[in-house]
Formats: C-alpha cells, sequence, structure tokens
C-alpha cells in the first residue's frame, strides 16, 4: 500500500480527496494535517474533523498547522467555497479530537518515523506547512519518496491571470517546495481543469446512496454553483483528489519532466509556476507537470471509494 500523509484546507474537493485516500484499498492514510488557505485554519481544520465524521476514519492523527503564510497576509476564497470553507452540506458535530502535536511536528515525526523512501507526501492547499517542515528537518526531504501536490498551472491561473490560488497565497512557501531536491509532481490546473464533475459524474455518486455519497452530492451542488457564478464553469473541477489518484495509480494521467520554478518578484506574475518545456530537460530535474487526464479512470477511482465508504444512508 502507498503511505501517504495528507496536507489540506478543506475545501469542497479537499474532502473529496479524503474520501478518495480514506476509501481506496491501495493508500494507506498515515496522518492528515490542515493548513490556512480556502478558510481560516480553525473553519478548515473544523472541515476536515466532519469529514473524518461523516466517513468513519478511526485512528488516523488529524493536525492543525499554520494559520498564515510565511510572509504575506491571509487570503481566503470564500467566493468559492462559502464562509465556513465547505458550504453546502449540514455539518456533523464531529467527535473526533484533534492531535495535539502541529501539523508541521505530526509531518516530521510521520516521515522520520518510517523507512525512507516510503511516504508520499500530499499537499492539497498552500504550502506553509510543507516549507516549514522542510527548514525544521531538512532531512525529511531526502527521506520523503515524493511530493504530489495539487496546485500551480504551466499554461492556467486562477487567482490571477497567471497563478493559482494554492500557490500564490504563500509563494514564498511553494518557492521553498519547489527548490528542494524532492521529486516532485505538480498535479496543477492545467490537469484539473478536466476533473468535472459532471452531470453523469454526480448522477453516478447520487445512486451510491450511502451518508458519504449524499455528503459529497451536496458538495458538488453549492460547488457546481460558485464555479458558475465566479468562474463561469458549467461543472466544477474537483482539483485534489487528482494529486491522490496519481499516488493510487500514475497512469490516470500523463506528466512531463520540466523544470518549474516559482515567481517571487514580478509584478503581473507573482505566483506563477514558471516550466521549462525547452528540450532537453536536464538531468537533474526533479520536477514534473501533470498533463492530461483519464477521466473515466479517475471518476472511477473517485465513486469506487465512495462506494467502500459508510453505510446505507
Ligand atoms: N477558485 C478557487 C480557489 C481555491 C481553490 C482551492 N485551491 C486549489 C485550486 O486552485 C484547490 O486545492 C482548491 O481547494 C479552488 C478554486
Ligand atoms: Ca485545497
Amino acid at each position: 500500500r502507498k503511505k501517504i500523509i495528507l496536507d489540506c484546507d478543506p475545501g469542497h474537493d479537499d474532502a473529496v480527496a479524503l474520501l478518495l485516500a480514506h476509501g481506496n484499498p491501495d493508500i494507506e492514510l498515515l496522518a492528515v494535517t490542515t493548513v490556512v488557505g480556502n478558510q481560516t485554519l480553525e473553519k478548515v481544520t473544523r472541515n476536515a474533523l466532519s469529514v473524518a465524521t461523516i466517513a468513519g476514519i478511526t485512528g488516523v492523527p488529524f493536525a492543525a498547522g499554520c494559520d498564515r503564510p510565511l510572509v504575506r497576509t491571509i487570503e481566503t476564497a470564500p467566493s468559492i467555497h462559502g464562509d465556513s470553507g465547505m458550504d453546502g452540506p449540514e455539518q456533523p458535530e464531529s467527535a473526533i479530537e484533534l492531535d495535539p502535536r502541529h501539523a508541521v511536528d505530526l509531518i516530521i515525526e510521520t516521515v522520520m518515523a518510517h523507512e525512507p523512501g516510503t511516504v508520499t507526501l500530499v499537499p492539497t492547499a498552500g504550502l506553509t506547512n510543507i516549507a516549514m517542515a522542510a527548514r525544521k528537518e531538512p532531512r525529511i526531504v531526502e527521506r520523503v519518496k515524493e511530493v504530489v501536490l495539487m496546485g500551480g498551472g504551466y499554461h492556467v491561473g486562477n487567482w490571477s491571470a497567471v497563478a493559482e490560488f494554492n500557490i500564490i497565497i504563500d509563494p514564498e512557501a511553494a518557492h521553498i517546495v519547489f527548490n528542494e531536491k524532492w521529486p516532485l509532481v505538480m498535479v496543477g490546473l492545467d490537469l484539473t481543469h478536466q476533473a468535472l464533475a459532471t452531470d453523469e459524474v454526480v448522477d453516478r455518486i447520487a445512486k451510491i446512496g450511502t451518508k458519504p455519497a449524499k455528503f459529497v452530492m451536496e458538495l458538488m451542488d453549492f460547488f457546481q454553483k460558485t464555479y458558475k457564478d465566479a468562474q463561469g464553469f458549467d461543472f466544477p473541477p474537483v482539483h485534489d483528489p487528482c494529486a491522490v489518484a496519481y499516488v493510487i495509480d500514475p497512469t490516470v494521467m500523463t506528466t512531463r519532466k520540466v523544470p518549474v520554478d516559482i515567481e517571487l518578484q514580478g509584478k503581473l506574475t507573482l505566483g506563477m509556476t514558471v516550466a521549462d518545456f525547452r528540450a532537453p530537460a536536464p538531468d537533474d530535474c526533479h520536477t514534473s507537470v501533470a498533463v492530461d487526464l483519464d477521466h473515466k479512470k479517475f471518476w472511477d477511482l473517485v465513486t469506487d471509494a465512495i462506494e467502500r465508504i459508510g453505510e446505507p444512508a
């Protein structure tokens, strides 16, 4: 089984990523950590515990991390995720206790406690926790198997013309993470904008008929409305589970090995993930970007995972 740590900011699509990681039999979810992003740290942490309650996730430590970016001020995304960060479904009261450790310490301790090259970091939010972990314990960089993150875009932006939200809300953290020498797969908007929750997909999930499936339905219903109003999409792109799907089955998408760096100075280009497609890629290139998604294979993984979770509604 593939061991992962999910660092997230639930977030409608983070919630689906968590359900995919929990439901898929090939994934061993070692820890879940939260970070400020779609909403404040307090809200996204509450949301993560709500998802854990609905999905019946037990025996997995959940820890809260950084409540603001390294340098800049907080920017949240209520236009997409609402005031709670996960508007739409009724949220259950969660009985799950947070791990008392800071997320940065939980990430470090978990990576150091497992064999080198066995733990994959899956960030689906701003990279503040990941950057802090690499600075506090540099040994995790060579010990981590790879970083598979949802963020960035080599030709697409959503929070500026050329920058994606997870990167631009903490570009200094992203610069740290992309420049450490660990293998890094950037699952950016170029890929995730193909992961549309179409009517056919939502109908498939509705037919599952369990509490988690109903929860996902209500999430997608809200997400579809805000994505239509805020970004003019007919169907919402469900970004974050794409990163988890890659860890489960890398053939779910194609990737290209290209150098990627983060713009920190640009007036128009701050937070841009600049990918250099000029061939050949340097031998020491440790970054790849995701290009084409196998839409059916992806949604088969997601619906299969949801089917494996929870009692009939
Ligand atoms: N407009 C918008 C802003 C932020 C996000 C969140 N950031 C990433 C996509 O940009 C995902 O992780 C998602 O949770 C999605 C849409
Ligand atoms: Ca997210």
